[in-house]
C-alpha cells in the first residue's frame, strides 16, 4: 500500500508532465513573454501531439466530425481557433468561415511554409510565394483551367473514358476508386504530356502514391521514412518529364509539328513581361499539377458512382438531361454542351462537397496575428479546417444527405470552400468537374450499375470512403 502511494507519487506528476508536455513547451513560454492571449484547446503529448486524437476519430471511431466537436463541447465556440499540435508541429486550427478567410485571405501573414519543399518542387506554384505564385498561377491556369484548355481537354479525354467503361462493363464487377485512377492518370498522361504507354503511366501512378504519402507523412528524411522514399518518386517523375521535355526541344530545333499538351503550352507561354517558365519550372509544375489532381479527381469520380447508384432520382434526371446534349452530338460532347447542363453542375458540386476530398489546408504564419482579441503565434502552422463547413448544419441544411437541390441557391458566404479559397484556391478546379462531368455523360447514357455492398462502413483516411473503395456491377444499357 505504502510502495503504491510512493509508486503514484513519482508517476502522477510525471505521466501530468507528459500529458501537458506540448502546453509547457510551446504554450506557457508565449504565455510568459507576454506576447498574448492563446485560442483555448490542448497541444498534447511530445511529439504526437494530439495524433493520437485524430486517429482515434477518424480511424477507430469513424466519426471524423467529432474531432472539432469534442473540442466545442470543451472549450465552447468561441472564435473558431483551437490550439493544438499536429503533423509535428504546434498548430491553431481555424473551423469558422471568417477565420478561414482570414488565414486564406492574409498572403502577407500566412504562407505555405512547406516542411521540405523539394517534395513539391522548389519552384511549382504550391511552393512560391507573392508575385513569383502569381506569374507561374496565371500562366499555370491558362493551360488547365480556363474555357479554351478546358474545350481541348473535353476532347482528349472522351477517347480514355469511352475505353475504360467499356473495360468495366467487359469485366462486370470492379472496384471503382481503382479504376477511377487508372481513367484519370490515362486522362492526365494524354493532355498534360502525350503519354499513353501503359507501363509509363503504371510507373507514373506508383511514383505520384509515393509523393503523396510523403506528404502527409512526419517530416523526418532519412532512408527508411516515407519523406525520403517521397523524395525519390518526385526525381524519377521528373526525370519522366525531363526526358519528354528534352523530345520536344529537338524538334522545336527540327521544325517539326508541335504536340497539343500542357508541356508544351507550359513551354511555349509567355508572362505578361514576355518571359516563358525556365525548363525547371515547367517540370515542377507538371508533376504538382498532377499530384495535386489525380486522387483528389479520382476519389470525386468514386462518390459520383457512389451516390448515383444510391439515389435513383438524381441519376433519372441526370440522364433525362444528358439525353438532350447526346441527340444533338452523337458519341462525343463539347466543353459547351457539358457546361449548358445546369443540374450535372449541381449534381457534381454536391458530389464534391460531400466527398470532403480535402479534410484541411495548411498555413504557416509569418507574423504573430491577431484575431479578436487572441494571438496566432509566428511559425505556428494554422490548419483550416475546411470539412467543418461542409458538414455543419449551420451552413448546410442536412449536412450529411445528399441533396442536389441545395444548389438551387448559392451556398452562404465562405462555407463552400472544397476547393480551398483566396489567391491558392484550386488551380485545377474546373478541370476537375469537367473530368468527372464528361464520365457521367458517358456512363449514365451507356450503363447500369449497383453497389455490391450497399451498407458498407465508411474510413476516412487519408480521405472520406467507402471501405470497399465503391464495388460495383455494372453492364451496358
Ligand atoms: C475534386 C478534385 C479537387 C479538389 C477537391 C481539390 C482541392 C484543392 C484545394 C482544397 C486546394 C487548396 C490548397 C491550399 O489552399 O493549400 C487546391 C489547390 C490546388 N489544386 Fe486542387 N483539387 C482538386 C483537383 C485538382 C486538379 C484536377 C488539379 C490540376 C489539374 C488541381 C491542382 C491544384 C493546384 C495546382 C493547387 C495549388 C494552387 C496554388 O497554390 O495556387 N486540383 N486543390
Amino acid at each position: 500500500m505504502e510502495a503504491g502511494f510512493w509508486v503514484a507519487v513519482a508517476v502522477l506528476p510525471l505521466a501530468a508532465l507528459l500529458w501537458w508536455w506540448n502546453d509547457y513547451w510551446y504554450a506557457l513560454p508565449f504565455l510568459l513573454r507576454r506576447r498574448g492571449k492563446l485560442p483555448p484547446g490542448y497541444m498534447g503529448l511530445p511529439f504526437l501531439g494530439e495524433m493520437p486524437a485524430f486517429l482515434w476519430y477518424f480511424k477507430l471511431l469513424g466519426r471524423p466530425d467529432d474531432f472539432i466537436n469534442a473540442k466545442r463541447r470543451k472549450y465552447g465556440d468561441g472564435i473558431g481557433l483551437y490550439r493544438t499540435y499536429l503533423l509535428g508541429s504546434p498548430t491553431i486550427i481555424a473551423c469558422t468561415p471568417s477565420a478561414i478567410k482570414l488565414v486564406l485571405q492574409a498572403q502577407s501573414s500566412f504562407e505555405m511554409g512547406w516542411n521540405t519543399v523539394e517534395l513539391v518542387g522548389t519552384t511549382s506554384l504550391v511552393a512560391v510565394e507573392g508575385a513569383a505564385h502569381t506569374r507561374v498561377r496565371g500562366l499555370v491556369l491558362r493551360a488547365v483551367n480556363q474555357p479554351d484548355a478546358l474545350r481541348k481537354i473535353t476532347l482528349m479525354v472522351q477517347p480514355r473514358v469511352t475505353a475504360a467503361l467499356k473495360s468495366w462493363s467487359h469485366r462486370g464487377r470492379i472496384t471503382v476508386l481503382k479504376e477511377a485512377k487508372k481513367v484519370t492518370l490515362a486522362s492526365i498522361g494524354k493532355y498534360f504530356a502525350s503519354i499513353e504507354t501503359e507501363h509509363v503511366l503504371d510507373t507514373l501512378d506508383d511514383l505520384v502514391k509515393g509523393i503523396i504519402n510523403g506528404l502527409k507523412s512526419y517530416p523526418i528524411n532519412f532512408p527508411g521514412t516515407a519523406l525520403h522514399y517521397a523524395l525519390q518518386c518526385r526525381r524519377k517523375a521528373m526525370a519522366i518529364f525531363r526526358q519528354e521535355l528534352e523530345k520536344r526541344k529537338q524538334r522545336e530545333a527540327s521544325a517539326s509539328v508541335p504536340k497539343n499538351d500542357l508541356l508544351e503550352a507550359l513551354m511555349q507561354m509567355k508572362d505578361e513581361a514576355g518571359n516563358r517558365l525556365s525548363d525547371n519550372e515547367v517540370l515542377d509544375n507538371i508533376v504538382t499539377l498532377i499530384v495535386a489532381g489525380f486522387t483528389s479527381t479520382s476519389v470525386a469520380i468514386m462518390w459520383a458512382l457512389y451516390y448515383l447508384a444510391k439515389y435513383p432520382d438524381v441519376l433519372h434526371k441526370l440522364r433525362e438531361e444528358h439525353m438532350l446534349i447526346s441527340k444533338k452530338n452523337g458519341d462525343s460532347v463539347t466543353y459547351e454542351d457539358i457546361a449548358s447542363c445546369k443540374y450535372t453542375s449541381k449534381v457534381v458540386e454536391e458530389i464534391i462537397r460531400m466527398a470532403n476530398v480535402s479534410t484541411f489546408v495548411v498555413r504557416t504564419a509569418t507574423k504573430d496575428v491577431e484575431y479578436k482579441g487572441y494571438k496566432i503565434p509566428k511559425g505556428w502552422k494554422v490548419a483550416c479546417w475546411l470539412r467543418y463547413l461542409h458538414t455543419n448544419p449551420e451552413y448546410f441544411e442536412d449536412p450529411l444527405c445528399f441533396n442536389p437541390d441545395r444548389w438551387n441557391e448559392p451556398a452562404k458566404p465562405g462555407s463552400y470552400l472544397v476547393f480551398g479559397g483566396g489567391a491558392r484556391m484550386c488551380a485545377g478546379n474546373m478541370y476537375a468537374r469537367l473530368q468527372v462531368s464528361v464520365l457521367l455523360h458517358h456512363l449514365i447514357l451507356g450503363y447500369r450499375w449497383k453497389l455490391v455492398n450497399p451498407n458498407v462502413g465508411m474510413s476516412y483516411l487519408p480521405h472520406p470512403c467507402p471501405a470497399d473503395e465503391v464495388e460495383i456491377d455494372i453492364t451496358q444499357i
